[in-house]
């Protein structure tokens, strides 16, 4: 229970919160429960384990048995890649839903990105050279409804992470914010193998007492161009095990497979926030082994430039002098400050439509993948990743929550399927953001 939850402010907080229903981020919260961060920062998280999110590219036939995860008789370099990604995707959780609760006490509302913020850094492991730099870009190509693109990509293994994120929000009555996420995201290795990769519904417990915290719901998918398919179903405490962050990953080796009930070729069960062990069915007697532990590997935190080298759409540049009141505290320099930019930002928004132009999208397009749309945006090109794994997985192309399946209750007929994508190019001919 946080000191603040008697405060008369949080009360009030609350009694708003009770009768609200909308886009979460026009709620007014007290300044201990804002954070300084923009949630443009948000996609650093994929990056924080770098070694663990170029392991998968260094696995070969040669070395595979090295990366078995504890599996003496695993089959081949394509198994060791499929527990690899997923164990990367596994610690990434970690760092996105609980970073907040680390760094600062507790889950805290982020800043709302404006339209065409930009988030950018690396993780340069200089003691591994051979790992070479790792770069984060992140992108806020909507912000009626909240939507920011992101890409993690390291040139020199060719490993490459391309997504954007999106969430709609709603609080029940027991003040429990539900949060289902939309969009996806594609792991690449080289070019010849990939991972479509679906993010979990989430709900944020806590807010009643005012420390809230998130915790992870319903399953995540990680379809494999191999055939392989990853399901991860989470609960909080109570359902598997009682802990709180549990998870039961089945890994098989097709989505067929999986929808057909088959046995899984493994499954992975603990808490995603610490220790997993795994299980190989299909042996004479099942063997256990370790399969990942969070407390073993400390996260590399993304290298960003000093505010002053920044330029004017970068994040922290932007919302400074908001952070600096959210900070201290200042409740009245935080409205003044915010409604400077939110100020500049409408004036844009008028100038643009008297005009007839829309803001232009710096790194990321909207790829329309409906069939018959004529509504002039980019279409996807021949080959691309995502159809051919949503295909296999029989996941909706569409703009429903992330993870429903084909012709399922949510895979609503009528509901575009535009999303955002990264152009190398745009990013190679970029003149003024440098890393
Ligand atoms: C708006 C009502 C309010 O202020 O409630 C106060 C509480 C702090 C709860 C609301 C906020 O909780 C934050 C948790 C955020 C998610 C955390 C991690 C991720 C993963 C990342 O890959 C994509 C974004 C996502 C889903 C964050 C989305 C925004 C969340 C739900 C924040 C809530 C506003």
């Amino acid at each position: 229970m946080s000191s603040y939850a008697g405060s008369s402010s949080w009360k009030s907080f609350l009694k708003s919160v009770a009768t609200f229903r909308g886009d979460i981020s026009t709620l007014t919260a007290p300044p201990f429960i804002l954070s300084p961060v923009s949630l443009s920062e948000f996609s650093q998280y994929w990056g924080e384990y770098p070694e663990l999110f170029l392991e998968p590219g260094f696995i070969n036939d040669e070395n595979y048995k090295s990366h078995s995860c504890g599996d003496k008789d695993i089959e081949s370099a394509e198994v060791a890649r499929m527990l690899a990604v997923t164990k990367w995707f596994i610690f990434a959780l970690k760092s996105q839903y609980t970073s907040r609760n680390e760094s600062m006490g507790s889950e805290k509302k982020p800043l709302n990105p404006f339209l065409g913020e930009l988030f950018v850094g690396k993780w340069k492991m200089d003691e591994k050279p051979e790992l070479g730099e790792t770069v984060l870009l992140s992108e806020q190509v909507s912000h009626h409804p909240p939507k920011t693109a992101f890409t993690v990509f390291n040139d020199k293994n060719n490993v490459k992470l391309e997504g954007y994120s999106q969430i709609k929000a709603t609080f029940s009555k027991t003040l429990t914010l539900g949060v289902r996420q939309y969009g996806h995201s594609i792991f690449s290795i080289r070019d010849n193998e990939s991972y479509l990769i679906t993010p979990p519904p989430l709900h944020v417990e806590g807010i009643l007492m005012a420390s809230p915290f998130a915790e992870l719901e319903g399953k995540s998918f990680i379809q494999a161009s191999t055939g392989m398919l990853a399901v991860l179903e989470f609960s909080g405490r109570g359902y598997f095990s009682g802990k709180k962050n549990s998870f039961k990953a089945r890994i098989y080796r097709s989505s067929k497979d999986y929808h057909n009930n088959k046995e899984p070729m493994y499954t992975i069960s603990g808490q995603w926030s610490g220790v997993s062990k795994m299980i190989k069915h299909g042996a004479q007697e099942p063997s256990e082994s370790l399969f990942h532990d969070a407390t073993k590997i400390k996260p590399t935190y993304l290298h960003v430039k000093p505010i002053e080298e920044q330029h004017p759409l970068e994040s922290r540049k932007a919302w400074k002098d908001v952070a600096k009141a959210i900070t201290i505290g200042d409740y009245k320099l935080i409205g003044e400050t915010k409604s400077v930019l939110e100020e500049r930002q409408r004036n844009m928004r008028k100038e643009e439509e008297a005009k007839g132009i829309d803001w232009e999208r710096r790194w990321f397009k909207d790829v329309d993948y409906s069939k018959d749309s004529k509504n002039g945006k980019m279409k996807p090109e021949e080959g691309d990743k995502f159809l051919e794994l949503a295909a296999l997985l029989q996941l909706s192309t569409k703009n429903v929550p992330s993870g429903t399946l084909k012709a399922t209750k949510e895979d609503i007929p009528t509901a575009d399927a535009i999303h955002w994508r990264f152009q190398r190019n745009l990013w190679d001919e970029e003149k003024e953001v440098v890393l």
